[in-house]
């Protein structure tokens, strides 16, 4: 992975993020760390996904499009099967998460 010079890549450390997990040392407190880390990450990630699907809801609502467009959701739902079949259920909850107060 490239080096990222964005300060707010450096703030949740995504820099490693595809550094060997067996390279790092047998340490709980350690591994913990990295799992702190790693959550703060998906924390972010995931709420930033979800007010960017908000906006684009919107703005597709706003000029009279659909609430929902179901090919791009089966485009992600296909992304997370890389997980196996809880990947299913991850995207369902991101797509979920996007969809906001009206979501089915
Ligand atoms: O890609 C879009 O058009 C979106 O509105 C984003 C998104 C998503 O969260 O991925 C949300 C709702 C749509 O049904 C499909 C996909």
């Amino acid at each position: 992975m490239s080096e990222s010079t964005d300060p707010a890549d450096r703030d949740l450390g995504i820099e490693n993020l595809s550094a060997d997990v067996a390279d790092l040392p047998d340490d709980i407190d350690t591994l913990r760390l990295e799992i702190d880390r790693m959550d703060a990450l998906i924390l972010a990630a995931v709420q930033r996904r979800s007010a960017v699907s908000k906006k684009i809801g919107a703005y597709r609502m706003a000029t009279g499009g659909p609430r929902l467009v179901h090919s791009r959701e089966v485009k992600v739902l296909d992304r997370f099967s890389a997980l196996g079949s809880e990947g299913h259920t991850l995207a369902m909850l991101l797509l979920r998460l996007g969809r906001g107060p009206l979501g089915r």
